[in-house]
């Protein structure tokens, strides 16, 4: 027998067959049929499919490695964790860009659970929308009435704003010369998977300059959105329970002057902050070993000012504002500090109604009479500050909270604002020096005050809309000054636009006599009565009409103590 012939095996399969079906489960049955029907004998292309397979085995090992060398020489990519705020400012930038209204795949959304973009949305763009844009007329303006307006207004809310942003997968756009690619991958591994993505921004470029001034520029837009705008944070609790700042809002700043309160206390708080911002008290603090971080007491009955006064101050010194309340569901020492820890070089934080997160004097589960508070050092003791009789897993524990607002590991730079209606029921170790630099005492109104109040409701306004004039019976005859100006030789063919000008100064005009209307005011409502609230609570249902304001002021006066009595 030839050398060369193939030897057969007891199963009728040749040796090579035999050899292959050991290998490849089947072969012999797919060997036989070729020979069978095909006339086809796979063993002698057997060389070359090895040696396809082989090729292709190399190639799919060489290639990832080759593309990725190749990548690394020639490409840049930035990668984008959902959780940070890169992520949204890139979706910010990226949906504004021309590309995106070309893009064939996108994520349509007008919930931020579907698209976590919107997690940090918040209502100032339709706030902005709704007020002066002009894309409704305004009433008033060319002769729209209020129905009109509001018709349309509301026609345009029904409809939620649809946000686009690009979808899962690649789109491809070209950024200052560069070819830009934006990869957005879902996240399969994570626990508590719902929403976690990446993205993946790379270039064709080495160098990665390109790709970080796209990504200041992403931020550049998204903050800038907010103008000086005062921006608020609040904690929220993560999906997987730690806890995070989420911006919640921007507002338009709080004028300070619209803060009612003795001037001498709110420049001292203003200014006060203004010494502990600059830059050398920093330095002063860190020569001198002490932590630099100032904290404030704001305390008074509700209503007066304590919130608004914090607002305002954050807005003229162009802080951001993050508000924690202690009785957020789950926060405990750990999330707190963390929150702390996060917290930006400047800010303020505002952690409000302090005494009614049960970091009072009556604590643990006993509780004290009110006439016998309890004498405890509550810098040696940890005793759970959760509201007595309430205790539960979570909770803030005084020394707790003691821990992250100047423990070792507390942020600084950071200012902290504390309010209370009860500053009494403080433990005294939070109001040391040190904890709370600075104590302001909100109260019900003076005199002075509900005259600022009133004034400050009724002044004249610039931005607002043109109203009936104030008749102040003092004899101002404005369809006189009409005709006269109209006639006026300098003024000329102008005449329109003189007697516009012309309501305007005489609207000034009858408001200066606002202070007269403000005495009368004053004599009707007492001083050490109202709060702020209440005064301009009352006044803004007669925002338009001082004199109607003066009417029925003692009628009000009587119910509110009525009220209060019952
Ligand atoms: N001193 C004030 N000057 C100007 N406005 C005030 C003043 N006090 C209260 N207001 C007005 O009353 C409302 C409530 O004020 P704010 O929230 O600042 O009171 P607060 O003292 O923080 O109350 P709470 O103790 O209930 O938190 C706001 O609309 C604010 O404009």
């Amino acid at each position: 027998m030839a050398s060369n012939q193939t030897s057969t095996t007891t199963t009728g399969l040749s040796s090579e067959t035999a050899l292959l079906e050991a290998l490849i489960p089947g072969y012999g049955l797919v060997s036989r049929f070729f020979i069978s029907y095909l006339k086809i004998d796979l063993n002698a292309y057997l060389q070359v499919l090895i040696g396809f397979a082989l090729v292709a085995g190399c190639i799919r090992f060489i290639y990832p490695r080759v593309l990725d060398s190749l990548s690394d020489l020639f490409i840049s990519t930035a990668e984008i964790r959902m959780e940070d705020d890169v992520f949204t400012y890139m979706m910010y930038w990226v949906s504004r860009q021309p590309h995106m209204k070309q893009t064939t795949r996108f994520l349509a959304s007008v919930k931020y659970k579907t698209d976590p973009y919107w997690s940090d949305s918040d209502d100032s763009e339709a706030e902005n929308d709704d007020d002066e844009n002009g894309t409704i007329a305004q009433p008033g303006s060319t002769a729209v009435s209020f129905d009109e307006y509001w018709a349309k207004l509301m026609s345009r809310d029904r409809y939620k704003k649809i946000k686009f942003t690009p979808s899962k997968g690649c789109h491809y756009f070209w950024y200052k010369g560069y070819l830009m690619r934006l990869q957005r991958t879902q996240e399969e591994s994570r626990r508590f998977a719902t929403n976690s993505e990446r993205l993946w921004l790379s270039c064709l470029s080495r160098n990665p300059e390109i790709l970080k001034e796209l990504l200041a520029d992403g931020q550049k837009a998204y903050i800038e959105r907010d103008g000086n705008r005062t921006v608020i944070y609040r904690a929220k609790r993560d999906y997987d329970r730690s806890f995070d700042w989420v911006k919640c809002m921007s507002r338009s700043p709080r004028p300070l002057s619209t803060v009612i309160l003795d001037q001498e206390q709110k420049q001292g708080f203003v200014d006060d902050m203004r010494e502990y911002l600059h830059p050398h008290t920093r330095r002063w603090y860190t020569d001198r070993g002490i932590p630099y971080r100032r904290g404030y007491l704001l305390h008074g009955p509700p209503g007066t000012g304590k919130t608004s006064l914090c607002f305002a101050a954050a807005g003229m010194l162009g802080l951001k504002l993050y508000l924690l309340n202690l009785k957020t569901n789950g926060l405990d020492e750990e999330g707190m500090s963390s929150l702390f820890a996060y917290l930006p070089r400047r800010c303020i934080v505002l952690l409000e109604d302090i005494d009614t997160a049960g970091v009072t004097q009556t604590r643990g589960k006993t509780v004290m009479p009110e006439d016998d508070p309890p004498k405890i050092d509550s810098e040696k003791e940890d005793v759970p500050l959760v509201a007595s009789g309430n205790p539960g897993p979570d909770g803030i524990t005084l020394s707790g909270l003691l821990n992250v607002i100047d423990g070792v590991a507390a942020s600084e730079g950071r200012i902290l604002v504390m309010t209370t209606n009860h500053p009494d029921k403080l433990d005294p170790a939070l109001l040391r020096p040190g904890r709370v630099d600075m104590s302001i005492g909100f109260a019900y109104t003076t005199e002075q005050d509900v005259r600022d109040l009133f004034e400050s409701i009724y002044k004249y306004v610039r931005r607002d809309r043109p109203r009936t004039l104030i008749s102040t019976g003092k004899g101002d005859d404005l369809s006189q000054r009409e005709k006269q100006t109209q006639s006026s030789p300098i003024e000329g063919g102008n005449g329109k636009k003189i007697v516009q000008k012309e309501k305007k100064n005489e609207e000034i005009i009858l408001r200066a006599n606002i202070s007269d209307l403000s005495a009368a005011f004053v004599q009707i409502v007492p001083s050490g009565e109202f709060t702020a609230a209440e005064v301009q609570g009352y006044l803004l249902n007669h925002k338009d009409r001082p004199d109607d304001a003066i009417a029925g002021a003692s009628k009000w006066v009587e119910e509110i103590r009525k009220n209060r009595d019952a």
